[in-house]
């Protein structure tokens, strides 16, 4: 579910190419395969879509389109431009349900299709985009609770999402693509991240690999924060949490136990301590999350506490499962040593 002026540019793009959108650079993909765009700002995945079966069977890249316009997405790639000027312009088939305002009516339509979300109000840089998959890095957490900060004070989630990333190799993977990046500027006095993106027509995979280059233990945490798409995320089930102790942000971190699988009905803030798989249902898609290198599970939802970036509207189309490493489980890296956090989304009925 992504903003229509972001959808527009996927419309005219076949193949790969490097586009701006939102003042960002961002690298798409429309293949055979399915569809990918990559924000260079924060090496952050805004969009995966996977091509149906039977338009990859055909090897037809126009299937993808089509598809995605069965999802509710922009008619054609004449009714889009490449610079994004859809921005206000509501689609003639998106559903109503698909369209947010804000108060001010400035908000642009949101477009079904793909497994992330994509905020349709993005702050301006220097600030970071909600949405899609933010590594936060070194840290997770804000100035109250980022014990990984040099003086505990931040910045929230780390310095990665902001920071520019550099598109290192564009490789092909299992009939689909493999991305490197690496930040253009040094982040940390001694531990150095890069990032992996591989997608394909079965699953999205990312993976942030910390090494440590200097002479100290360094203690971190982090997370690969998924803003999943939802139809409702007062109407969604997480299966995998059942007997998971869990750490309750909105209750001043009081520990609970999860009773039963999880159902989301609204606003919650939790950090499970489990490294198990999940699966989101939300009732029209089973996505499978699997992690790597995680023992903390974040769900993340603001309900009507919202962002002030984010609408209501908005705000009930997404909800975040973030692999992560918290307080829970906080990586202790010794000189010479990797890390490795990783996230896979599939869809729970493929093989
Ligand atoms: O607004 P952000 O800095 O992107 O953070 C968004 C959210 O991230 C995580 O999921 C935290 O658990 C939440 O407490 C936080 O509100």
């Amino acid at each position: 579910m992504i903003p229509a002026s972001l959808r527009a540019l996927l419309d005219a793009t076949d193949g790969q190419r490097r586009a701006e959108w939102a003042g960002r650079e961002v690298w798409l993909a429309r293949e055979a395969w399915g569809e990918l765009v990559v924000s260079l700002q924060g090496a952050q995945v805004l969009h995966y879509l996977p091509a149906p079966e039977d338009a990859r069977a055909e090897g037809s890249l126009s299937n993808a389109p089509e598809d995605a316009q069965a999802a509710g997405a922009s008619p054609s790639p004449e009714d889009a431009t490449a610079e994004g000027s859809l921005s206000n312009a509501p689609l003639s088939n998106a559903s109503e349900d698909t369209r947010t305002r804000s108060p001010d009516q400035s908000e642009e339509a949101l477009v079904a299709g793909g497994w992330l979300w994509v905020t349709p109000t993005p702050q301006a840089l220097p600030g970071a985009i909600r949405g899609g998959i933010p590594l936060c890095w070194p840290w997770f957490a804000d100035e109250n609770t980022a014990d990984e900060s040099p003086d505990r004070s931040g910045p929230m989630h780390g310095p990665a999402r902001k920071a520019d990333w550099r598109l290192d190799a564009v490789d092909e993977h299992e009939e689909g693509v493999e991305l490197h990046l690496s930040p253009l500027e040094r982040l940390h006095s001694q531990l150095v991240p890069r990032a992996v993106i591989q997608a394909n027509a079965k699953r999205l995979h990312v993976e942030l690999v910390t090494e440590h280059v200097g002479e100290t233990p360094v203690k971190i945490t982090g997370a690969l924060h998924s803003y999943l798409a939802v139809d409702d995320a007062r109407a969604c089930r997480i299966e995998g949490l059942a007997g998971a102790r869990y750490l309750d942000k909105l209750a001043d971190f009081a520990e609970r136990e999860q009773q039963g699988e999880l159902g989301v009905r609204g606003g919650l803030d939790r950090i499970y301590h489990t490294n198990a798989e999940l699966t989101l249902d939300d009732g029209s898609q089973r996505l499978r999350v699997a992690r790597q290198g995680s023992d903390s599970a974040v769900v993340w939802n603001p309900g009507d506490d919202r962002p002030a970036d984010t609408s209501a509207a908005a705000g009930r189309r997404f909800l975040c499962i973030e692999s992560a490493n918290t307080r829970l489980d906080p990586v202790w890296l010794v000189p010479g040593a990797q890390h490795l956090l990783g996230t896979t989304l599939s869809l729970a009925n493929d093989a």
